[in-house]
């Protein structure tokens, strides 16, 4: 059981190859931290690892079917969801954030709800459209729209990396939590050594 990928390659039209031929996979329960110089292609592996663009060579593979076709299935949401790192990329602009949760594939209420109160969501938030909440608040609804159809892989791309530390910390305990307790894996990308020492149960350099 892993999101793995071997043998990775991938470029840009007109752009350098990236990755090199890279072997990764990722265990449920792991946090595993993408690292990289800048330009090395941090968010662009968190883009195909999320199924969001396809490699050169190298096929992604989710609990051993390739995220591909596991993508195309109808009626059933990816088992890989990103965190992007700009939280308004996750949601329409011109839809009510409660629209947009709602129209996630296989949502259960129950664990709807759960989520909103675990990431501290106030009821009125989800009246009001992306560009109407602060940086911090469309981050919470953001963590539980890629959460509620219960993935069983998450990648973070930055994406707590424009919030306060109080803020920063605050999300990263419930994800955590919520990790723990349901044994997903996770990929993050975070520029911060000091939340990389707290989060990452492993690293590995692109
Ligand atoms: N949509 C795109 N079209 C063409 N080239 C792109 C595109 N997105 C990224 N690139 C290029 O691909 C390379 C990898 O970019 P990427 O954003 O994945 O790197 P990164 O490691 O996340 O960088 P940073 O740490 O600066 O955020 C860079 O050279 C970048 O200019």
């Amino acid at each position: 059981m892993s999101l793995e990928v071997s043998d990775l390659r991938f470029s840009y039209p007109g752009g350098e190859e990236l990755f090199d031929g890279l072997s990764l996979a990722v265990s449920p329960g792991e946090r595993v931290a993408l690292l990289g110089a800048s330009g090395r292609g941090k968010t662009t592996l968190c883009r195909l690892l999320a199924g969001y663009l396809e490699p050169v060579s190298g096929e992604v593979q989710v609990d051993g079917s390739p995220l591909v076709a596991v993508r195309r299935l109808r009626g059933q949401a990816s088992p890989v969801q990103l965190l992007w790192q700009h939280p308004e990329q996750a949601f329409d602009p011109r839809l009510r954030i409660g629209r947009s949760i709602q129209e996630v594939v296989g949502l259960d209420e129950d664990r709807l709800e759960g989520l909103l109160g675990a990431f501290g969501v106030r009821p009125d938030w989800l009246s009001r459209r992306p560009h109407e909440l602060s940086g911090g608040e469309l981050m919470r609804v953001a963590m539980v729209r890629a959460l509620v159809s219960g993935p069983r892989y998450l990648v973070a791309d930055e994406s707590t990396a424009m919030l306060d530390a109080v803020t920063q910390a605050d999300l990263w305990h419930v994800l955590m939590g919520l990790q723990e307790r349901e044994g997903w894996g996770m990929a993050l990308v975070s520029h911060s050594p000091d939340l990389l020492s707290r989060v990452a149960t492993r690293t590995v350099r692109l």
